[in-house]
C-alpha cells in the first residue's frame, strides 16, 4: 500500500538553526543570540552567527531539497528579522528574505509549510519578561497578522508556536534556556499560558483574513507510560501525560485545561495570572484549529518518584532530555529501561511508543488532523571513505514511517511527515555534533553540502510514496 495521494512527505528546519546572518540587513538581536554567548550555556560555546549560512546558502539548499523529491519544506520565520525590535518597525529586507524563500520553495513545487516562533524572541520582549509578559503576546499577535498578510496568498500552512513545554519548560524550570530562569513554576505556567493564549489571537486573526489556509500548532508529543501494573506508577505515567500532554493539547484542542492540572496548580499557588477573557478567548478559537504537529522522538517510561523533591540543580547535560531525571514537581522520575533501545543521546527508540499514543491522542482529542512536524535521528553519522554512511537514521525513519502508514490504516488522520530534519544544523544545546539531516555540512570545508545515504533513500521513498514500507 502506497500513502495516501495527499500525504505530505517533507523535512523541516528552524530560522536560528541555519540561517547565520545574525546581524544582517536590519534583523534585530534576539535571546538567543544573547544567551548562546553565556559561559557553559551551549555545547562548547557553539551559536547560530553564521550556523550553516542558509541566509546566504538558501537556493542551493532548496535545490537539494528539490532534487531529493521533496514535497514539503518545513521553515521557521525569525521574528527579529521581521520586526527587529519585536512590535516596532517592519524590517523590509527581512520580509524580502522570506519571500525568496517561499517563492524558491515555489519554483521547484516544494509546499511551505511555516513556523512562526521556533524559539528566537526579539531580545527587547526578552528583556521585557518575555513570555511571562502580556506585551509578548501583543506583538506576537501583530508579527503573525504581517507574516499572515505577507506571505499568506503563497503559504497555506502555519504553525504558530514549536514545542511551547521545551522553550517555557528549559526556559523557566531548567534554565537551560532564555531567559535562564530555575525552578519558578509559576512564570512557567504563566508563560505557557500566554503562548496558548497568544496562539488563539493568531487562529482569531488568520480565520478573519479569509486566506483560507490552515493553522495550528507543534507540541512535543511525548506519551508516558508506566514502568509496570503498580497502581503508584500507574498514576505517575496519568500524572505525567497530564502535565507534559493534557495541559498542552486540551487549551488548543478543547479550548479548556485540564481539570487535574488546574486543581493541582491551585493548591501549589502556580496558577497563571489568567483572565476570563482569555480564557474565553481559548474556548472561542479551539475550533478554528485546524490541526496538531506532532514532534515525536521517544516515549517516556516513568515510575512514581520516592525521593524528597529537593532542590535540583540544572545544567546543560541535565536538560538534553535523557531518562533518569525526577519530574519538576517530582511526583515522578523517567527510567531507563533494560529492555529498550536508545539512541547515543540516551532517547528510546520506539515506534510502538508512537503508535500507542496516536491512538491516546485520538481517544482524548477525536478526529483532529494531525501532521508528523519533526521525527528523526539525532546521531553522530557514520563517515567511510568520505561518504556519510548514515544506516542508523535510515532504519529509524523506515521505521517510524511504517508506524504512521500503520496508524493511517487504523483510522488515526495523519496528513504528513516531517523529518527533522531537512539538513545538518545548529543544535540548542549540542552544537554541530547532534546530526539529524539528509544533508551533510561539512565544517572543516566552508560548509559545503553533501548527500547523505539517507538522502537517496528518502528520495526513493518519496517517488514510491511509501509502498515498500
Ligand atoms: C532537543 C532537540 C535535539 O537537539 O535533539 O530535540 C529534537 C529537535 O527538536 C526541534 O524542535 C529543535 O529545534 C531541534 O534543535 C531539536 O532539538
Amino acid at each position: 500500500m502506497k500513502f495516501p495521494h495527499d500525504f505530505l512527505f517533507g523535512a523541516a528546519t528552524a530560522a536560528y538553526q541555519i540561517e547565520g546572518a545574525w546581524d544582517e540587513d536590519g534583523k534585530g538581536p534576539t535571546n538567543w543570540d544573547v544567551f548562546s554567548k553565556l559561559p557553559g550555556k551551549t555545547y562548547e560555546g557553539t551559536n547560530g552567527d553564521i550556523a550553516i549560512d542558509h541566509y546566504h546558502r538558501y537556493k542551493e539548499d532548496i535545490r537539494l531539497m528539490a532534487e531529493m523529491g521533496l514535497e514539503s519544506y518545513r521553515f521557521s520565520v525569525s521574528w527579529a528579522r521581521i520586526l527587529p525590535t519585536g512590535d516596532g518597525e517592519v524590517n523590509q529586507k527581512g520580509l524580502d528574505f522570506y519571500n525568496d524563500v517561499i517563492n524558491e520553495c515555489l519554483h521547484y513545487g516544494i509546499v511551505p509549510f511555516v513556523t512562526l516562533y521556533h524559539w528566537d524572541l526579539p531580545l527587547t520582549l526578552e528583556q521585557d519578561g518575555g513570555w511571562t509578559a502580556k506585551r509578548t503576546v501583543e506583538a506576537f499577535v501583530k508579527y503573525a497578522e504581517i507574516c499572515f498578510r505577507a506571505f499568506g496568498d503563497r503559504v497555506k500552512h502555519w504553525i504558530t508556536f514549536n514545542e511551547t513545554v521545551m522553550f517555557c519548560g528549559l526556559g523557566y524550570l531548567k534554565g537551560a534556556h532564555p531567559p535562564g530562569i530555575s525552578n519558578d513554576k509559576k512564570k512557567y505556567f504563566q508563560a505557557t499560558h500566554h503562548v496558548f493564549y497568544a496562539h488563539a489571537r493568531a487562529v482569531e486573526v488568520y480565520k478573519s483574513l479569509k486566506q483560507y489556509g490552515e493553522i495550528g500548532i507543534t507540541h512535543v508529543f511525548l506519551p508516558a507510560f508506566s514502568t509496570d501494573d503498580q497502581p503508584e506508577n500507574v498514576s505517575a505515567a496519568r500524572h505525567a501525560n497530564e502535565y507534559e500532554t493534557f495541559w498542552y493539547y486540551d487549551p488548543i484542542l478543547k479550548g479548556e485545561y485540564p481539570a487535574y492540572v488546574v486543581e493541582q496548580l491551585k493548591d501549589n499557588g502556580w496558577t497563571p495570572d489568567w483572565t476570563v477573557e482569555e480564557l474565553d478567548t481559548l474556548r472561542g478559537n479551539a475550533a478554528g484549529n485546524d490541526f496538531i504537529g506532532l514532534n515525536y522522538y521517544q516515549p517516556i517510561r516513568v515510575e512514581r518518584n520516592r525521593e524528597a523533591a529537593a532542590f535540583t540543580e540544572h545544567t546543560r547535560e541535565t536538560s538534553t532530555l535523557a531518562p533518569g531525571h525526577a519530574s519538576f514537581d517530582g511526583f515522578y522520575r523517567t527510567v531507563k529501561m533494560e529492555d529498550k533501545t536508545y539512541t547515543k543521546w540516551g532517547w528510546e527508540i520506539s515506534p510502538q511508543g508512537f503508535l500507542d499514543g496516536l491512538h491516546m491522542l485520538k481517544q482524548r482529542y477525536g478526529d483532529i488532523k494531525m501532521y508528523v512536524t519533526e521525527n528523526g535521528l539525532g546521531d553522530e553519522d557514520p563517515i567511510i571513505e568520505g561518504e556519510i554512511v548514515d544506516v542508523p537514521r535510515v532504519k529509524y525513519i523506515e521505521e517510524h514511517l511504517k508506524v504512521v502508514k500503520q496508524a493511517i490504516r487504523e483510522g488515526i488522520h495523519l496528513k504528513g511527515y516531517y523529518a527533522w530534519s531537512a539538513i545538518d544544523l545548529l543544535s540548542w544545546l549540542n552544537g554541530f555534533k547532534k546530526q539529524y539531516g539528509f544533508i551533510y555540512v561539512d565544517h572543516e570545508n566552508q560548509l559545503s553540502r553533501k548527500k547523505k545515504l539517507s538522502f537517496h533513500w528518502y528520495k526513493r521513498i518519496i517517488e514510491t510514496r511509501g509502498e515498500e514500507l
